[in-house]
Parts: structure tokens; C-alpha cells; sequence
């Protein structure tokens, strides 16, 4: 599992450390770590370090003094290091070991040519450190530094060109540390070296896409980290909490998935979420819907109960209600039924404005799972703000521009878990638990592939809707509610796994579907 923190947090837990006047050597082992990154991609892309030109852009704080150290570093191994300052100031020991090493200074802030000049040996270098704001950045970048940025980017190579190779220090500048948010323009990294703890910055959209690959230099502050802000389940956390059957297990043990899907317009969703329930272990799983939907749902899913029931009917461990349910009244109100109820479920597509018109009655709860993508969530804050239960109706521009918050804004509105699918998939949950899942091959990029993602989650959903302790093994944390986020985590990364067990290519959801099978022929 991943754990990122904010940038607030990792300074509070470094603080005890700068108190006692250890903050220099920390920087020092910043920069080496920073250093070795940059040596590793120089000598990747040129064989070797000695005649290499780098550019360092530095700011006036802490974040340019570990890429002066670093770049003194890099002047010692025989590379031409050029410091771009682009402020008033340089961090005054990173700049005396730089010019020690035989590195050099530019002022970029003297003036149009002093910024022309920054602008070509930018565009010019092998690698360029991007040491300019870290944790103490106030928004995006600002004045100099952004006109640099802008003026680089405007001229940088098209792909497969000869660009620059980009190390960030610490988060990309004009990234922020705690929210991924750019605010102006940003150098996109090819890798990110960051320290102490891996920041939540680096894992939420859209600044985690500027980020390459992110290294964590250890700092030793492991033990005075609080809580994390944000989790990213790996392949190892998935394989450990995925519910399995045991010797004892039988079908209602293990989880019945109920789900509400298809209309005669849409029968498909049905087909697709209910193949997705039983392709990824669901013990049983049953479909409500008209009879042409449910005919539909036997001939493709055998293993599938269907009939024309209503929720208040039967027993079920876990609902899944919406995809392609729209238009149907029977549908609707089974949809609502599910909604008023106790009983866990996956909230998606066509029932989420029922959702969002329960939430604001009080009805929902944390077993509640809302699956919206971008333009839904827009549409569910809208109708939260008309029913009074949110103050903004951001547009989806904001949304985009700030995920984290949104979804987080949307879990504490309606009292449910919010999971904002796309690239990156956040699951917010009332309360501020936060995962972030980047798994998915953007081929999932397809109609269909979150019917299939629902009938994943109703599957996981039903085996612990009724342990509290299901995913005890990820942590106290994930313990109770906070088990419904946890198992919606479990989802997203199968179906992204899926999307990729056959290598990155088309995964049209029947297929998809057959490789959550292979995806959880897991080492337990
Ligand atoms: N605190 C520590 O012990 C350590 C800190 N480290 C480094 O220190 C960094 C944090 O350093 P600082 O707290 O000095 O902060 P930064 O270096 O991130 O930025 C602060 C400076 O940038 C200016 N600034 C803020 N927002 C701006 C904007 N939008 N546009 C232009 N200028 C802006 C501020 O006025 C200030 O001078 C970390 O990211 C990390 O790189 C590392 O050396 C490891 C140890
Ligand atoms: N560029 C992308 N990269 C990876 N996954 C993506 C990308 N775009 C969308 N996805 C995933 O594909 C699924 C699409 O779901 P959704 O938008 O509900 O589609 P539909 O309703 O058509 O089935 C989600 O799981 C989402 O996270
Ligand atoms: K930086």
C-alpha cells in the first residue's frame, strides 16, 4: 500500500528534526537522493554524466536549495550545471556548493534578455532539475518562473523530438503537494524524487499525470508521520484482502449480489454488470428487471437468478442499482426501494439523481457506493445544491481541475462513498478516508466498461458487507464503515488490473469481464 501525506504533515514531522539544527543534513540527503535519480536518467539517455548539460531552476526556498546541492552533485561527476534563479535570492549554502563544484548562475529575473537566455538553455540542456517550488508553494507558479515555464513549453519538442529530460524536485512546481491541483503551467516530470513520505500531490489528479515516476527518498521520519491523507492499494494488498471462499463457505456465506439494471432501452447494462458480479465470485447473483431485460440476462448468464421481484422480496448482501435503468418506472422504483434501505450497495449511472434526492432526505449511509465520472458528479452536485444540501455546484472544469475536493465535498454531503471513475479513480468516503487508483489501461476508456466496474464492486461489496472486519489486514483504518471505501478500492484496481492482463490494447467489457477471472487467480 501506498501512503502520501500532505505537504503540512511532512514539514509538522520534520520540524522536531529542524529544531534540533539537523535540517541541513536532511537537505543534504534530499539532494543526494535527487542526484541519483538525475545520474540514473543521465546516463540512460547519454551513456554518460561528464559533458552532460544541466539546468537547475531555482526558487528562493528550501525546494531550490536541495536542486543546488543536487546540482553540485552533478557539477562534481563533470556535468556543466547552469542554476536558473528565479527570484531574488538563491538558498545561500546550495548556491555556494554549486559554484564550489564549478557550477554557474544566471539571474533569470534581470530583465527580458536575462529570461531569453534561461528560456534557450532550458530548451538546450539534457536534463533540467526542477527544484523551484516544493511544500511551501502558495498556488501555481507566479512571475518569472511561469514565464520561463510558458515560454519552454510553447517551444518544447513534439514527441519523439529531442526534449529535455525533466526531474522534479519533490512535486513538479505548480503542483500542489496536497491536492494535485495546477494552478498555471507546469513542466511535465519524467521522474519525481520526493522525500520523507510520498505526498498526496503525487497520487490525485491532475497533477499526479506531471509527475512520471515518483521515488521516495527516505528521510527517517517514518515514526512522526500522523495518519495518511490518501492510500493507493498495490497488487500485494489486493491479493491479501480480496474475499475468497473458504472450506465452509456456501453461496449466501459468501455474498448474493442483487442487481437493478437494464431497461428496454438499455438492456446491455444489464447484461454487463450481472456478467461482471459473477465473473468476479460473487456467490450468487440475482437480476430485477422487465422480462425482455431478464430473458436476455439468462441466455448470457446462466448462473444468473432473474425475475421480476422487488427489492423489499429478497436477501441480499449487496445491491447494485442504475446501469441502464433509466426510463422504467418498475426499475425506479426498485431503485429507490434499495436506496431506503439498510443493505449495502453500488449506486450507478441512471440512479444517481435517486441518490442524490435521497441523500438530501437523510437516507443514505456509508454502505452506500456512488460510482459517478466526471460529468455525473457534476450533475449529482448540481442537484445536491438544488436540494439544498451542498453550497457550490462547481462546473466540470472545477471538477477537473480539483477531483479530491469535489468528491470528498460529494461523501460528506450525501453520507455515502463517492468513487469519481476515471484515469485516475478517487474514493472519497464520508469522514475523509481517500484512495486514489491509477490502474487502468486508458482503453477502459469505453462505453460499457463501468457497468462491468459496478458488477465488480456488487461482488466485493456482498463478501463484506456483512464482516465489519473483512479488510482488517489493510489496518486498523479499515476497520467498520470504512470497509465499503476499502472494498470500492478492491473494484477499481481489479478492473483496472483486467483491462491489462492481456497486454494494453482494446478490452471491449465482455472481455474485460472474463480477465477479472484471471486477475483474481491471485496468490492468496
Ligand atoms: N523542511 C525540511 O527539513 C526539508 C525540506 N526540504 C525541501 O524544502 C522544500 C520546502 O521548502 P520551503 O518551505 O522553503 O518552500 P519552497 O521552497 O517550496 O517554496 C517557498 C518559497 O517560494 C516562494 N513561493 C511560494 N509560493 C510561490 C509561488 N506560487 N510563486 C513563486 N514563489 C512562491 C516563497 O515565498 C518562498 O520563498 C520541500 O519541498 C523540499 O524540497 C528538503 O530539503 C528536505 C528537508
Ligand atoms: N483514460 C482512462 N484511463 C483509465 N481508465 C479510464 C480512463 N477513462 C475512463 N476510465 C475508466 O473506465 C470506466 C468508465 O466508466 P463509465 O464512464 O461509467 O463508462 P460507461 O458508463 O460507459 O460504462 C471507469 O472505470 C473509469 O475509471
Ligand atoms: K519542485
Amino acid at each position: 500500500m501506498i501512503e502520501a501525506y500532505t505537504g503540512a504533515q511532512v514539514r509538522a514531522a520534520e520540524t522536531p528534526y529542524l529544531e534540533r539544527g539537523q535540517g541541513p543534513a536532511l537537505m543534504r540527503r534530499a539532494a543526494h537522493g535527487l542526484a541519483l535519480v538525475a545520474l540514473e536518467r543521465l546516463r540512460d539517455r547519454r551513456g554518460r554524466v561528464a559533458g552532460a548539460r544541466v539546468v537547475v531552476l531555482a526558487g528562493t526556498g528550501n525546494n531550490g536549495g536541495d536542486g543546488l546541492w543536487a546540482g553540485a552533485e552533478l557539477a562534481r561527476r563533470g556535468a556543466a550545471v547552469l542554476a536558473v534563479a528565479v527570484g531574488d535570492r538563491l538558498h545561500p549554502e546550495g548556491e555556494a556548493a554549486l559554484r564550489a563544484a564549478g557550477g554557474r548562475v544566471l539571474p533569470a529575473a534581470d530583465g527580458a534578455p536575462a529570461l531569453r537566455r534561461a528560456v534557450e538553455q532550458v530548451l538546450d540542456a539534457d536534463l533540467v532539475l526542477d527544484a523551484v517550488l516544493g511544500t511551501g508553494a502558495r498556488g501555481g507558479l507566479r512571475g518569472t518562473a511561469a514565464e520561463i515555464v510558458r515560454a519552454v513549453l510553447d517551444r518544447w519538442p513534439a514527441p519523439g523530438g529531442r526534449a529535455p529530460l525533466v526531474v522534479a524536485c519533490d512535486v513538479p512546481s505548480g503542483v500542489s503537494a496536497d491536492t494535485g491541483a495546477a494552478d498555471g503551467p507546469v513542466l511535465p516530470a519524467d521522474a519525481t524524487v520526493t522525500f520523507g513520505a510520498t505526498k498526496a500531490g503525487h497520487l490525485l489528479p491532475p497533477g499526479d499525470r506531471l509527475c512520471g515516476e515518483v521515488r521516495t527518498v527516505p528521510l527517517g521520519l517514518e515514526d512522526a508521520l500522523p495518519a495518511p491523507a490518501l492510500r493507493r492499494l498495490e497488487h500485494d494488498d489486493v491479493a491479501a484482502l480480496w474475499p475468497r471462499p473458504g472450506a465452509g463457505s456456501h453461496k449466501y456465506s459468501r455474498g448474493v449480489v442483487g442487481v437493478v439494471a437494464g431497461s428496454a432501452t438499455y438492456p446491455g447494462a444489464a447484461l454487463m454488470c450481472t456478467r461482471a458480479a459473477v465473473d468476479a465470485g460473487a456467490g450468487m447473483v440475482r437480476h430485477l428487471g422487465d422480462a425482455g431485460t431478464r430473458r436476455l440476462v439468462c441466455l448470457t448468464s446462466p448462473e444468473v437468478v432473474a425475475s421480476e421481484d422487488h427489492p423489499a422480496d429478497l436477501h441480499v448482501q449487496a445491491w447494485v442499482v442504475g446501469p441502464g435503468a433509466v426510463g422504467d418506472p418498475a426499475q425506479e422504483s426498485r431503485i429507490d426501494a434499495v436506496l431506503a434501505g439498510p443493505v449495502p450497495a453500488v449506486v450507478d449511472a441512471g440512479a444517481l439523481g435517486a441518490a442524490a434526492r435521497a441523500a438530501a432526505d437523510g437516507a443514505l449511509g456509508p454502505a452506500k457506493i456512488l460510482t459517478p465520472h466526471a460529468g455525473e458528479l457534476v450533475q449529482v452536485l448540481a442537484w445536491l445544491a438544488a436540494l439544498g444540501a451542498t453550497d457550490e455546484a462547481p462546473d466540470r472544469a472545477a471538477v477537473e481541475a480539483d477531483p479530491a475536493r469535489w468528491a470528498r465535498t460529494a461523501a460528506e454531503a450525501t453520507g455515502a462513498v463517492v468513487v469519481l471513475k476515471g484515469a485516475t479513480t478517487l474514493v472519497a468516503a464520508p469522514g475523509g478516508t481517500l484512495l486514489s487508483q491509477a490502474d487502468g489501461s486508458p482503453w477502459l476508456a469505453t462505453a460499457g466498461s463501468g457497468d462491468t466496474l459496478a458488477g465488480v464492486m456488487g461482488a466485493v461489496l456482498a463478501g463484506c458487507a456483512e464482516h465489519p472486519d473483512a479488510f482488517a489486514a489493510a489496518g486498523e483504518w479499515a476497520r467498520g464503515d470504512a470497509r465499503f471505501a476499502v472494498a470500492a478500492a478492491l473494484a477499481v484496481a481489479v478492473h483496472g488490473y483486467a483491462s491489462r492482463a492481456d497486454g494494453l490494447g482494446p478490452v471491449p467489457p465482455t472481455a474485460l469481464s472474463a480477465a477479472v477471472r484471471s486477475v483474481l487467480r491471485l496468490a492468496p
